[in-house]
């Protein structure tokens, strides 16, 4: 395993897997406290109970998610914007999910299919023929699609200056919160201020125009001006946000789904059958992809499933409890950190018989409730579930009916970069099909 963020965030998870780790492996039980499915330890001195069963995570995140708040490092809270709204629970964070939530419905997303194809078109040239970065190259197609969503088609001066900012902030994401001049966190707190001017700059154009303009901005300042619910630096907060949630999330399991389809020949024969199937259809009826054609990549489909569910990038989450609660007779006393351990509940052998196991088919059949939770479950899951697989699809749509894919170098193993990709992020070189066959 190489260890190459120096930042707590890693040492965190890194402590958390050796936890998981002897807990599956070892059956070591004598350094925790232990009842029934809940365990106790300490993380960096704070008392934290894990949960590993589908049953306790539903109680912690939906059932009794009002007795659960949400909980993230101050660099997150500071860089993102503290109005953001992963950091919030009650009537706050209810409203905001509804309007975020709104921009990322099928009827919203089918519109963008054309455009996220364009960006598929455009960078899958620039890949050919050399040996690349893989986890690098997903994050800035995901950002892409991220900034799209955001802002919509319109690029101006203005957007070009949220990206490069927003660029330097993300540096800071993982450090530590050391305001030192130099430092990643220093850097990354001047360019998040210097986002918000940017970010009051495009809203005040936008309030010139005719509406509010396309994509969760557009939707943000609508509600802003029928009920004057939100501050210009609520709206910054919560664009910034979405941008943070949806694109290294997205590449890192981009990163390996690629990793899997090159490990397992069979498979990517058999989605590239069913994606050049798609492509003749298209040929046939002179057209590009559209919404309708994603319900016939069942396989290709069952593959993102798998990836979500073997890579399990986001391998848990954190909550706090408001006051002390009783979980199955454990007593959680007021303040303590409580876990939710997705990865466990995915990787559980009674669950998917031999998890270790690339198998999209096991995703034929629909997964038991609160068993597969790659989005998350309850108030706080992933708003941007549908968004994320609409762009893997049309990436593989291109990639399979296109292209074939070498890893370079021998190296097997785990990097985390934040979430665990493929060591080195995934090396590859990709090749157009036309020049293999020439
Ligand atoms: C494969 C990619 C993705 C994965 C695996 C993922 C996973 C998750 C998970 C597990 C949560 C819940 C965290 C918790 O309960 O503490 C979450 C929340 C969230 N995600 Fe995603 N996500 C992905 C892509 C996206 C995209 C593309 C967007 C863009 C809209 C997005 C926006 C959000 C937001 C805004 C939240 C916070 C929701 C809230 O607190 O109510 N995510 N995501």
């Amino acid at each position: 395993m190489v260890i190459n963020n120096n930042n707590m965030e890693t040492y965190l998870f890194l402590f958390l897997a050796l936890l998981v780790l002897m807990f599956f492996s070892l059956g070591v039980k004598w350094c925790f406290i232990w009842h029934g499915d809940i365990f106790k330890t300490h993380i960096l001195g704070c008392p934290s109970v894990m949960v590993s069963t589908p049953e306790l995570t539903k109680d912690v995140l939906v059932n009794r998610a009002h007795l659960f708040k949400p909980t993230y490092p101050l660099t997150k809270e500071t860089l993102i914007g503290p109005k953001a709204l992963f950091f919030h629970q009650g009537d706050y964070h209810a409203k905001l999910k509804k309007l975020v939530q709104a921009s990322f419905v099928p009827n919203v997303l089918k519109a963008s299919v054309c455009d996220i194809e364009r960006i598929v078109r455009g960078i899958l040239p620039s890949l050919e023929n050399k040996t690349i970065n893989t986890l690098k190259e997903m994050k800035r197609f995901a950002f892409d699609v991220a900034m799209l969503s955001v802002f919509g088609r319109t690029y101006d001066v203005e957007i070009e200056g949220i990206k490069e900012l927003y660029h330097i902030m993300e540096g800071g994401y993982n450090s530590m919160p050391f305001k030192l001049p130099g430092t990643p966190f220093k850097k990354a707190v001047k360019a998040r201020e210097l986002l918000n001017g940017t970010m009051r700059r495009v809203i005040d154009k936008r309030r010139e125009g005719n509406g509010y303009g396309a994509g969760l901005l557009g939707k943000l300042l609508e509600s802003q001006d029928m009920s004057k619910m939100l501050s210009d630096s609520q709206v910054a907060d919560n664009v910034i946000g979405v941008i943070f949630a949806a694109h290294d999330t997205t590449a890192s399991v981009l990163t390996w789904i690629l990793k899997y389809l090159h490990d397992s020949a069979e498979v990517l024969n058999a989605v590239t059958v069913e994606q050049e199937k798609i492509r003749r259809r298209l040929i046939e009826d002179d057209r590009d992809l559209s919404w309708e054609d994603f319900k016939n990549m069942q396989l290709t489909n069952q593959v993102i499933q798998e990836t979500l569910r073997t890579s399990s990038i986001i391998s848990f989450t954190f909550r706090e409890a408001v006051e002390d609660v009783e979980l199955e007779g454990f007593l959680i006393p007021k303040g303590w950190k409580v876990l939710p351990l997705f990865r466990a509940i995915h990787h559980s052998e009674e669950i998917y018989p031999e998890h270790e196991k690339f198998n999209p088919s096991r995703f034929e059949a629909q997964p038991r409730p609160n068993t597969y939770l790659p989005f998350g479950t309850g108030g706080h899951s992933c708003p941007g579930s549908e968004l994320a697989k609409l762009e893997m699809l049309v990436l593989l749509h291109h990639l399979t009916n296109d292209y074939r894919w070498e890893v370079v170098g021998e190296k097997e193993g785990i990097q985390y970069m934040p979430f665990p990709v493929p060591i080195g992020g995934l090396p590859l070189k990709i090749t157009h099909k036309e020049e293999q066959t020439n």
